[in-house]
């Protein structure tokens, strides 16, 4: 099977003035390599001054530290993407702001449902302010049903509330949203971590090669962002695993686990083939493709998750292994994992659609 690399789409929603812009200026800034492609309605509130803009062709603004922005709406998202996609754009991440107004659940099913196959969903990040958040529930009651099928959900404005109310909003925000993770911010401050892979560029500008040293390095230092405590847990096995324990665990994955990535070994199961994961909120995807050669048979996950318990989760993923010929996998147990694989000539959703 050929590889693509594909480009996970994130989806920022939430409502007027809750402080979308304001978090995605922010992830621009402290993007560092990581080359950023950002859809937007309109160019007005996106500091384009902060960075030089390099060229500007239609209603596509090319930035001179990596990133792309164009101005679109519903109709054009294909087109856009379309262009966004192509490898000569060299983006690692696409951002799509949705209007205040905006149903975010109609982008993401228009993500799922994309026939580029160099699109995979990455995630839906609704943001609330954490000031107005009952008075925002009451005028709009359709608040509770777009932070339930939210991934992540950043209760922003934290500066403008006392520790208690933040509290009690963090935890309002937290039932409501299911599965979804949650972190608290002042001014958007959150990690770009939580949102996507920090590119590991090589200095020709290359494609990007997700590296262990990428998936091992992630920064915690909390000094850095002070409002986005997050959780990492690296799991390594050179024991297969095995196909249905791992997938009782994902789909039995904790709350405010939010991202896993990396590259599953099923061994026997199939060995020609690593199965790279990636998950995001309740969006699960495995990848196959051929072993590189000369690459060692590991499994190898990171975890990023708020409030989730570490060695719970070492453990659960211990269990997985396959601890020997006794315990081969069934016949046609990869069939589970094989739902989650997307059809090669749609990259379209399998499984699970929020
Ligand atoms: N005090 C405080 N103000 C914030 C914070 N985040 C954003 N703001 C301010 O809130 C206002 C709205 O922020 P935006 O980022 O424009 O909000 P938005 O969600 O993009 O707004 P729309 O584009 O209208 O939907 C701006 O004046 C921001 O400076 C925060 O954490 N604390």
């Amino acid at each position: 099977m050929s590889s693509v690399q594909q480009i996970p789409v994130v989806i920022l929603a939430g409502f007027l003035g809750s402080g979308k812009t304001t978090l995605l200026n922010h992830l621009l800034r402290s993007a560092r390599g990581t080359r950023v492609g950002v859809m937007v309605n309109d160019f007005g509130s996106i500091e384009i001054d902060a960075m030089t803009v390099a060229g500007q062709v239609g209603s596509t603004v090319s930035l001179g530290n990596g990133c792309l922005c164009c101005a679109v709406d519903a109709s054009e998202l294909d087109t856009y993407l379309e262009v966004l996609t192509r490898p000569s754009s060299r983006l690692d991440v696409i951002v799509i702001e949705a209007s205040g107004l905006a149903e975010p659940q109609e982008l993401v099913r228009m993500i799922l449902a994309s026939e580029n196959r160099r699109v995979v969903y990455g995630g839906l990040v609704e943001v609330v302010d954490a000031a107005e958040f009952d008075a925002t529930r009451e005028r709009h009651p359709e608040t509770d049903r777009h932070l339930a099928i939210a991934d992540l959900v950043v209760v922003n404005k934290a500066d403008r509330v006392g520790p208690d109310e933040l509290r009690r909003v963090h935890t309002a925000v937290a039932d409501l949203a299911g599965r979804a993770a949650v972190i608290d911010a002042a001014y958007g401050g959150v990690d770009p971590e939580f949102l996507f892979d920090r590119a590991a560029r090589t200095d020709d500008g290359g494609p990007r090669q997700l590296t262990f040293e990428d998936l091992d390095d992630l920064r915690t230092d909390e000094d850095d962002h002070p409002h986005a405590a997050y959780d990492t847990v690296s799991f390594t096995a050179d024991q297969p695993m095995h196909p249905r324990r791992l997938l009782d665990f994902l789909d039995s994955r904790p709350e405010g686990l939010y991202r896993i990535k990396g590259f599953v070994d099923f061994g026997a199961a199939d060995p020609a083939n690593r199965y790279t994961l990636h998950a995001v909120g309740r969006f699960l995807r495995f990848h196959p493709e051929p072993w590189p050669r000369g690459e060692e048979r590991l499994t190898r996950l990171v975890l990023i998750g708020s409030g989730t318990d570490g060695d719970a989760l070492h453990k659960a993923l211990d269990g997985c292994r396959v601890t020997g010929p006794r315990d081969a996998p069934e016949e046609h147990t990869m069939w589970g994992v094989l739902r989650y694989v997307p059809e090669p000539e749609s990259g379209g959703a399998p499984a699970d659609a929020p």
